[in-house]
């Protein structure tokens, strides 16, 4: 049965996939590189920042040491958190904060489970802060998704076993964690049908039939 949702964070609750974008797209046209596209995006959602930038700089045939790498990906995360600064509930997505309401007052905990390092000011600065339970972030972790890691940490915070959880994913890496965690999962956003998730609907209330969902042993 399940007990307890652990939503990913960009693109799942709140619109940052596009500001994550939008800064990886500004640090690629600083390194001369201008055709860092949508498609590159999408390879770059659920890994951490580290892995994200590889995405970029598969792009240009410049050879970078670490120091460098750390530095640029430095540079795109003030982008980024600049970005931020002006983030808002604005920025929650559609049937969100509807879907967390009814979940928890059905009785389940609620969880984030996010690689991002952001992910507690996005929760402050949204106000999402007031319908999670707990946060398992970029801050908890040393491997990200498409390693389980992150859900494990949210599960066990939650005080649940892993396959008392599900989990809600805009990306591939993240289907592949939660199922590595043998959660049951849920694919949402623009990629929903190709996520190879247990169950699948664009937002997190239209097409989704959490009654059923919710009453499987
Ligand atoms: O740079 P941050 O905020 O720690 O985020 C790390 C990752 O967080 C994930 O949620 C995003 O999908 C990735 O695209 C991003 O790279
Ligand atoms: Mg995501």
């Amino acid at each position: 049965m399940i007990k307890g949702i652990i939503f990913d964070l960009d693109g799942v609750l709140v619109s940052t996939d596009k500001l994550h974008f939008e800064a990886w797209k500004k640090l690629a046209q600083k390194l001369g590189i201008h055709d860092f596209t949508h498609e590159d995006n999408v390879r770059q959602k659920g890994v951490s920042r580290m892995e994200s930038l590889e995405v970029v700089l598969e792009k240009t045939d410049n050879k970078y040491s670490a120091e460098e790498k750390e530095e640029f990906a430095e540079t795109k995360n003030c982008y980024y958190v600049e970005m931020l600064k002006s983030l808002d509930s604005e920025a929650i997505l559609k049937d969100a904060k509807e879907a967390l309401i009814m979940l928890r007052e059905r009785g389940l905990k609620i969880a984030i489970g996010s690689v991002s390092k952001n992910a507690p000011i996005i929760l402050e600065r949204t106000g999402l802060i007031d319908f999670i339970d707990e946060v398992s972030c970029g801050l908890d972790i040393t491997r990200s998704k498409p390693d389980p890691e992150v859900f494990l940490v949210a599960a066990d915070k939650l005080g649940l076993s892993y396959k008392e959880c599900l989990v809600a994913e805009d990306s591939k890496a993240g289907i592949i964690a939660a199922k590595a965690a043998n959660m049951k999962t849920l694919g949402v956003g623009p990629d929903h049908m190709n996520l190879d998730a247990d169950y699948q609907s664009e937002t997190l209330l239209s097409h989704v039939d959490w009654e059923e969902i919710l009453s499987k042993n």
